[in-house]
């Protein structure tokens, strides 16, 4: 019987144990931020033990730092975290993306762009959306503080292989509707646990249709959708993006015949095949604390089913029967490792189309990484979100976490590109709602939420 994708690039890295139980696995790229990393440098060194694969790691700051005035870190933990990395990068001979560098990004941004993440490898970081890296088709999962210890001292870490679940999404995607979309589609009709115990195979046309970006999207997600790994097989469109990056192989034709085997058998089973058609597929907006708390554009929010969606609305200030166009949004925040890759941004700058920010939203762009956001500036795309009134900022995982100064007030709704919404997510008593960057830039210029099928209005002579 033919293999997975997922069972191919396993078995080429299990090191000891069986099937069934925890195997011992071969670690390609370990991917650190200043989060999750202190304690396993401290422990190396209080044992006086190196790391055992220096160039397989790469480290940036991302968490903690400020998207402005990005020098001026007041909070004292932050600026420990951001500090004992500078120093831990140094002593162990680890490669930083340093704060305020031109390398510098939200973790799951470097790895993709430096051409580190690449098919066939596995890929561990301290961090839950690691399986954003999935998408070029590298067996890619998120892993503790301890286990980051693990694989500091020895590159490998113990897994239980997941079961697999294949999605294939059929169909094409209107215009105005994205990735994104699709990811809240799921989880909305299928719930945020559904996918426990598994890791997603994403394929079928609508997702050969898809860039890298829009595929990293989906295996972004895959983790709100209650799985540890997504993954999408590598295609041309993969090779296209990795090829001349600073880490891409050398000898790159010998690496694609290899990345040419890396998909799944035709005579391979899935542990669980759902098949999705996204030809109807409409935007979707998130009016609660799950992510699971969403609806196509349109749909009135559902009546109180049980004690979480009324707690929802009490958390969220909002009733029954309203929709999203009835949400008193002031706020916008387009990134985040789900959607503030260069093409995120140019797919929100083209509903600007000429038009100012509402005047009560305060509106962020916050690029992933410095390398989107010079692009960005180049092309003069960012140009075109400052000359509207958004707020252009350095990048870092920003408002989609409290982590840092960049916060959402209490009591704000806002527009968010991000992953979640629970509460107090984007700061305390913040009230997140989410959606695609068009979705959201379309927010910030018309003042309210409006369908991103349906904006059709003439650019304005200037
Ligand atoms: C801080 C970090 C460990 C965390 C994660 O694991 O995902 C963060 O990135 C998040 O998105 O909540
Ligand atoms: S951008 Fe948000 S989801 Fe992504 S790593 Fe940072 S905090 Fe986590």
């Amino acid at each position: 019987m033919g293999q997975t994708l997922f069972d191919k690039v396993w078995q080429e890295h299990v090191l000891a144990g069986e099937e069934g139980n925890a195997q011992l696995l071969y670690i390609d790229l370990h991917m650190i931020h200043e989060v999750t990393t202190p304690q396993g440098f401290e422990s190396l060194r209080s044992e006086g033990r190196q790391l055992r694969a220096p160039e397989k790691t790469i480290a940036t700051i991302d968490h903690n730092v400020p998207t402005k005035n990005i020098f001026t870190i007041k909070d004292a933990i932050s600026r420990k975290q951001i500090e004992a990395l500078q120093r831990n990068c140094r002593d162990f001979g680890v490669e930083l993306m340093d704060h305020g560098s031109e390398g510098q990004g939200i973790v799951h941004m470097i790895g993709p762009e430096q051409g580190a993440t690449q098919p066939g490898k596995t890929v561990v970081c301290g961090d839950s959306h690691t399986a954003t890296h999935g998408a070029f088709g590298a067996i890619a999962f998120g892993i503790g503080s301890s286990e980051v210890e693990h694989v500091f001292a020895t590159q490998t870490i113990w897994q239980r292989k997941p079961k697999i679940m294949g999605i294939k999404l059929t169909g094409k995607l209107q215009a105005g509707v994205y990735a994104k979309d699709i990811m809240l589609h799921l989880i909305h009709t299928y719930g945020t646990d559904f996918a426990t115990g598994y890791a997603i195979e994403y394929y079928g046309e609508a997702v050969s249709d898809l860039s890298m970006e829009g595929r990293m999207t989906l295996c972004n997600m895959a983790i709100e959708f209650g799985a540890k790994y997504g993954l999408v097989a590598p295609d041309q469109k993969t090779f296209d993006y990795l090829e001349g990056k600073p880490r891409a192989p050398k000898d790159f034709k010998r690496a694609v015949a290899y990345w040419k085997t890396l998909y799944t058998d035709p005579d391979a089973d899935f542990d669980y095949v759902l098949e999705v058609s996204i030809d109807d597929l409409a935007p979707y907006v998130t009016w609660g604390t799950t992510p699971a708390m969403g609806l196509p554009f349109g749909e009135k929010f559902p009546q109180v089913s049980d004690h979480n969606d009324q707690r929802a609305y009490e958390y969220m200030d909002l009733r029954p029967q309203m929709d999203a166009t009835d949400i008193p949004i002031s706020y916008i925040f387009l990134g985040s490792c789900t959607n503030s890759r260069l093409e995120d941004l140019i797919e929100g700058a083209k509903y600007i189309k000429g038009r100012k920010v509402a005047p009560h939203i305060s509106a962020w762009v916050v690029p992933g990484s410095r390398p989107v956001k010079r692009a960005a500036e180049a092309m003069g795309i960012a140009q075109q979100y400052i000359d509207a009134g958004f707020e252009w900022r350095e990048p870092g995982c920003s408002a989609c976490i409290s982590m840092n100064a960049d916060r959402v007030p209490p009591g704000t709704h806002c527009a968010s590109t991000t992953n979640r919404n629970f509460e107090g997510r984007q700061g305390k008593g913040s009230r997140t709602h989410l959606c695609s960057p068009a979705m959201a830039v379309l927010a910030a210029v018309k003042g309210h939420f409006y369908d991103t099928r349906l904006d059709d209005e003439e650019v304005p002579v200037l």
